[in-house]
């Protein structure tokens, strides 16, 4: 296997493959803010012991909201850019499901370059992520996982898709508690991108997961 951390290419432009794109700075300070109410909502939602006018007037000031978000929309799979202080450009789906900025149903996942090489991030997820009892569902820590690996080979510049993924559960990972994730590239051979990845809690290692990624088959790139 050759191990190659170098970036393969330089990062599409999702332009030139008839994505849209918009700009992270671009997003309106009250959509984000916005975000973070519905995130705060669905787990007051979740969890809520409210009696019957409350839970109507809620229902009724929800589908409000709704009915003025509605019409004017962003195409489903349009991206958005992240500029980093230095210049560095990176992109993302603008709702992944993960880390999109806008979709209130991500936890959302930020991730960050580490010193030795690869991504971190920390998180928390609150009680709408729960599977057991008290316990993160282990779909979701899958879908942390694979996001993150994913990310990792982005980052080097070897964007793709997930062929394969194995995740380990360690041991549970708890909601409502600091939680850290990290994740690098491995090696590389032809369009396959080994990736591994750690979510860890109070130092202990919760779910591990490892992944091959193809590499999107970009023009001009041999595949090789
Ligand atoms: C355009 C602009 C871009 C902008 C930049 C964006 C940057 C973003 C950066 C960062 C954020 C990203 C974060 C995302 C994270 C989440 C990721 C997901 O959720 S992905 C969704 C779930 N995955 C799928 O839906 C895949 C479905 N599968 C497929 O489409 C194909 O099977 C695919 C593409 C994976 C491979 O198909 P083939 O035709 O291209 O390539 P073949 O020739 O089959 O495979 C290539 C090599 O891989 C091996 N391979 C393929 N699948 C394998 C498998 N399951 N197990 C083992 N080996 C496998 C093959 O044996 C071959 O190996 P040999 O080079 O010959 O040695």
């Amino acid at each position: 296997m050759t191990v190659e951390t170098e970036p393969v290419a330089e990062l599409p432009d999702p332009r030139d493959f008839g994505l849209p794109v918009v700009g992270e700075e671009e997003i309106p300070a009250e959509l984000t803010s916005l975000v973070e109410e519905v995130r705060t909502l669905v787990d007051a939602v979740a969890h809520t012991r409210a009696g019957a006018e409350d839970l109507a007037a809620a229902r009724t000031a929800v589908a409000e909201a709704a009915s003025r978000l509605q019409g004017d929309r962003h195409d489903i799979g349009t991206m958005v850019r992240h500029t980093w202080p230095d210049g560095r450009v990176e992109y993302g789906t603008l709702a992944n499901i993960v880390a999109g900025p806008t979709n209130a149903a991500a936890p959302p996942l930020r991730l960050e370059r580490a010193s030795g090489g690869g991504l971190h991030g920390g998180f928390r997820l609150n009680g709408v992520y729960q599977g057991p009892p008290g316990l993160v569902h282990g779909g979701w820590l899958a879908a942390l996982l694979d996001q993150a690996l994913g990310a990792a080979a982005g980052a080097e510049g070897m964007p793709g898709l997930t062929a394969n993924l194995d995740v380990n559960y360690r041991r549970p990972t708890p909601v409502e508690a600091p939680l850290e994730i990290t994740a690098r590239v491995t090696g590389t051979e032809r369009r396959k991108v080994f990736v591994a990845a750690e979510i860890s809690h109070d130092g202990e290692v919760t779910a591990e997961g490892t992944a091959l990624m193809v590499r999107l088959d970009l023009p001009g790139d041999g595949g090789a």
